[in-house]
């Protein structure tokens, strides 16, 4: 009885689509990492959400660099790299960054050494940044797939905001008014590598897990 089931957990763990890719460590450096981007609500969170819970060991998000102080329980490294004012300065010289941007007087970015640590521990690292980030990281050399989570329509959009329940009126006005843009930016050919439309969250859900998991399968397979 043991037996049986051992073997049937093992035969699950062998077929999971992670298990080749951290066999093969050098594979693991040629993964692309996934940039993901789309207005404010259109379901970016809800598709990485079931996609980290349905494969808890192959992804994770990057640790953003910030000159903000840490909050209470917020751990260096852990929830953001707390850096000053001039060693992130020092840092955008040395083109040490993918992306970097300025919320309330605040500098946040994303690192290449924050991707790279990622990697280097055996999972995909997935980059959700808003359209000028995603232009960014183009700039760079970091060979990304590139993916748009886009709402059936900006009334949908404006609906499921509202239904969130995050929003007050002004932020509500400004996340739309963005939304215009990431979606003309969208528009242009190349842009993406992929453009899912989140209409059915089910539909959407399969369209994300193949172009992730059919990668991770091709290295499992030795491609790599
Ligand atoms: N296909 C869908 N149909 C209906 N509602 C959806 C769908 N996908 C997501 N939602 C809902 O829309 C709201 C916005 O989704 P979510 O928070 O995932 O967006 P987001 O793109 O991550 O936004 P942000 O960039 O602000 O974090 C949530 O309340 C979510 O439950």
């Amino acid at each position: 009885m043991i037996a049986f089931k051992f073997s049937r957990i093992w035969s699950r763990f062998q077929s999971h689509p992670c298990q080749g890719f951290f066999r093969n460590l050098s594979s693991l450096m040629a993964v692309q990492p996934i940039v993901i981007s789309g207005p404010s609500g259109s379901g970016k969170s809800t598709l990485l959400t079931r996609l980290f819970k349905e494969f808890p060991n192959c992804f994770a998000f990057s640790v953003s660099h910030t000159t903000r102080k840490p909050r209470e329980g917020e751990i260096h490294g852990k929830d953001y790299f707390f850096v000053a004012m001039e060693d992130f300065e020092k840092m955008i010289s040395e083109g040490s960054f993918l992306e970097d941007a300025q919320f309330s007087g605040n500098r946040y970015g994303t690192s290449k050494m924050a991707v790279e640590m990622i990697q280097k521990s055996g999972k995909l690292c997935v980059l959700d940044v808003e359209v000028n980030g995603v232009k960014n990281i183009k700039q760079t050399d970091l060979n990304a797939k590139y993916i748009f989570v886009k709402p059936p329509s900006l009334e949908d959009l404006k609906k499921r905001l509202e239904g969130r329940g995050t929003e007050s009126m002004e932020s509500l006005q400004k996340r739309l008014d963005t939304a215009h843009e990431a979606l003309q930016y969208a528009e242009q050919p190349g842009s993406y590598d992929h453009v899912i439309v989140n209409d059915d969250v089910d539909v959407a859900y399969d369209q994300l897990r193949k172009i992730v998991i059919d990668d991770i399968k091709s290295l499992s397979n030795g491609n790599a």
